[in-house]
């Protein structure tokens, strides 16, 4: 990941990337994309969480070879970060989801991948292959036959896990979502539900059960966008709308359903852990991993940052003597962030927008100078915080600093 690149110099950093890559997308995918629930004090929290943290380096250790690499699914990633699961990467670019995998492949790096992706999992796990590690994000529809089909598919092609999102009975409030009636371009599919021809995203609804009825019941439709107070346009598709919030999801049922359906070829992980009472919840359902995970602020407005949720989910897994791994996303930007999630606990990240820009910056190459850049301000932050290894960083290379200006040790 060290080889320098002419493209480099265009864009040195992700912030960087980001202002490139507005310029570059139309205003609906902009605003699609960046944007968080609410007033938006989530996503920027995500963010600016990792402001109140510095590190504290040590000096004179040898740090001529420097390992980034971790082991994830059986797999030495090159790097202890994936790339997250995002809806619909073809609004970004024309090779979507194709380019992200072949910027992961390239990179050794997992890769996530949306339910509500533009190109299909089979397409994506191609493109993978066989060692590299794919995670497919789950959400579990009321017609549970239709999901069924969706976790049969995705063991077949190969991949590790699914990780279900737990964060989405309903749809966040996403403002600029609704004022643009924000859609998939007619050009774009779900690739994962669309069938083709007549039969193509023939759901439950025009079969009149119970999840349908359930689901007309709270103002939805089955397809189209949020006019402020409701969804609009049922044509009969499945769409992220009509189908990805489901208030009916629960421990007792949902997660043991999912592990039948899953294991022993996949694992089951759920992304969206916010506090330690879910977290010792998810021990006591048997999950595979967690992911602390807010949906990039585009959920619930007002959480917690996710780098603020961390410790307590750490600390209540620790206290279940189990090693289930804990991951963490949302608002990672440097390689520094990497390196103080990782000290306060997580054993692995993931980057949601970040690759999006790059995709839309670039494409394939735009991705992998999104991972790279990571890479490399994560080696760099290693060598100069004085640790070789991954497993070497923990909470003594923090402090806090408070809101009265005040630095203390963690
Ligand atoms: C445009 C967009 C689409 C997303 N789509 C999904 C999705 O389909 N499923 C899901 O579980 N999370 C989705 N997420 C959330 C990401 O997986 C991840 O939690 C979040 O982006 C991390 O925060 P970050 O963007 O600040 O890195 C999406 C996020 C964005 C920005
Ligand atoms: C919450 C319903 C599904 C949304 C699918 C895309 C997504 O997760 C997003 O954040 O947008």
């Amino acid at each position: 990941m060290s080889a320098t690149h002419p493209h480099d110099l265009e864009c040195l950093t992700i912030e960087q990337l980001e202002k490139i890559a507005a310029d570059r997308m139309d205003k609906q995918t902009r605003d699609y994309y960046n944007e968080g629930a609410d007033s938006g004090s989530t996503l920027a929290e995500n963010r600016s969480a990792y402001q109140k943290y510095r590190i504290r380096p040590r000096v004179l250790r040898d740090v001529s070879k420097i390992d980034t690499s971790v082991d994830i699914f059986g797999f030495k990633n090159t790097i202890p970060m994936g790339v997250a699961p995002t809806a619909m990467q073809k609004l970004a670019h024309q090779d979507g989801e194709l380019a992200t995998a072949r910027a992961c492949r390239e990179a050794g790096i997992v890769m996530g991948l949306s339910s509500f992706s533009t190109t299909s999992l089979e397409d994506v796990k191609g493109v993978l292959g066989a060692e590299q590690p794919g995670v497919l994000q789950l959400y579990l529809f009321e017609d549970r036959e239709e999901s069924r089909g969706l976790i049969a598919r995705a063991k077949k092609a190969g991949f590790s896990a699914v990780a279900l999102t737990v964060d989405t009975p309903m749809l966040g409030r996403r403002n600029l979502e609704m004022k643009n009636q924000f859609r998939l371009p007619r050009h774009l599919k779900s690739a994962n539900f669309d069938r083709g021809g007549k039969e193509d995203g023939v759901v439950a609804e025009e079969k009149g059960d119970e999840a349908s009825k359930r689901t007309r019941d709270r103002g939805d439709s089955r397809a189209g966008y949020h006019d402020g107070a409701r969804w609009v346009s049922p044509t009969g598709r499945i769409t992220f709308h009509s189908h990805g919030p489901n208030p009916t999801l629960n421990w007792e049922r949902d997660i043991d359903w999912l592990k039948q359906q899953c294991h022993p070829e996949m694992e089951v992980w759920v992304k969206g852990i916010a506090t330690g009472e879910d977290a010792i919840l998810a021990c006591h359902h048997g999950v595979d991993g967690i992911i602390v995970s807010n949906h990039g602020g585009r959920q619930l407005n007002g959480a917690l940052a996710t780098l603020d949720a961390l410790p307590e989910v750490v600390d209540a897994v620790r206290s279940m003597n189990r090693k289930m791994p804990v991951h963490v996303d949302g608002g990672i930007r440097h390689g520094t962030d990497v390196f103080k999630a990782l000290a306060l606990g997580a054993d692995f990240v993931w980057i949601g927008r970040p690759v999006l820009w790059g995709l839309a910056y670039k494409g394939q190459e735009g991705v992998r100078l999104c991972l790279k850049l990571l890479s490399d301000e994560f080696r760099l932050c290693m060598g100069l915080a004085g640790v070789t290894r991954v497993d070497e960083i923990g909470k003594e290379y923090l402090a806090k600093i408070n809101r009265d200006g005040f630095v203390s040790k963690l």
